[in-house]
């Protein structure tokens, strides 16, 4: 079957992504991750398929499946691309979108510049929404936060469980640039205390209003830029104390802005979307 699909990154974040209102897709975990792989496939993070909504009061669903053909439940730089993706194919001439995820309805909208801004919803910080087993852990407060320790290669580290639809262990580090992302992010994303494993953040404060970010993303290894991440860590940093809202985050791929008033308020996030070719693969 030929799949008519779009290639798109949202700050080096990248994507296929899919029109499933006008194409029939039924597709296998396997032929998500072939689609997915950058040498037998089309090569992406992850794979995004936009569909009719399923609940009155939504325009889309939005479903995302990682590199490794499993599907999860948020994708924040993917919101941004999926805005981008049905303004370009007129699938609506709305600015403000809701959009159905599996985690929830996310609300982005097309900025005057061209960014795209997603109302991101509140961050989940119990931790067996997360989910985060702490059974038996003695954690330790830093501001409003709780840091949990991790033996992660023979070390403890200390994560903050935060989840933003989907699960993030956020730590602070000195230097991002040599911060073991390659060696521990494989070790944490699937570290027995997270049951659906997680994402792994690694972040370097540079001041009260911006930070370094890299991501070992579930499922999809380090990415360039994790949005839901850049919420994660900005939450994290908020409630440590280190950080005043709205934080300019930097990733491999570019900038993300992040605001957040903080507990139950929504984290807005800003960035790019960009499209980079159009094309079609026989699967
Ligand atoms: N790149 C994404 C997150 C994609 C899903 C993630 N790997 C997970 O498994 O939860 C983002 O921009 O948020």
């Amino acid at each position: 079957m030929k799949l008519k699909f779009t290639k798109m990154h949202g700050a080096g974040n990248d994507f296929v992504v899919i029109d499933a209102i006008h194409q029939k897709i039924d597709f296998t975990q396997a032929q998500w991750k072939q689609l997915a792989n950058r040498r037998f496939g089309v090569g992406a993070d992850q794979i995004l398929v936009v569909e009719k909504p399923q609940s009155a009061g939504v325009d889309f669903r939005y479903r995302i499946y990682n590199a490794d053909g499993g599907e999860v439940e948020q994708c924040g730089n993917g919101a941004r691309a999926f805005v981008r993706f049905v303004t370009e194919k007129h699938l609506t001439d709305k600015r403000a979108i809701k959009v159905e995820t599996m985690s929830g309805v996310i609300e982005p909208r097309l900025e005057i510049d061209g960014d795209i801004t997603v109302d991101m919803g509140a961050p989940i910080l119990d931790c067996a929404r997360v989910p985060f087993d702490s059974t038996g852990l003695v954690g330790k407060n830093q501001g409003r936060d709780m840091l949990w320790p991790l033996d992660v290669n023979g070390k403890t580290i200390w994560i903050s469980a935060i989840s933003m639809g989907n699960p993030h262990a956020v730590q602070v580090v000195d230097d991002i640039d040599s911060a073991p992302v390659e060696m521990d992010g494989p070790v944490i994303e699937r570290h027995t205390r997270f049951p659906k494993r997680v994402n792994a953040g690694f972040m370097q404060i540079i001041d009260r209003s911006s930070i370094r970010l890299r991501v070992f993303e579930r499922g999809a290894g380090e990415t360039l830029a994790c949005g839901t991440g850049a919420c994660a860590a900005v939450v994290a940093g908020i409630l440590r104390g280190l950080l005043d809202s709205p934080v300019k985050v930097s990733t491999k791929g570019g900038d993300l802005r992040i605001a957040w008033q903080g507990e139950t308020s929504s984290v807005e996030m800003t960035g790019p979307a960009v499209t980079v070719f159009e094309g079609e693969i026989d699967l």
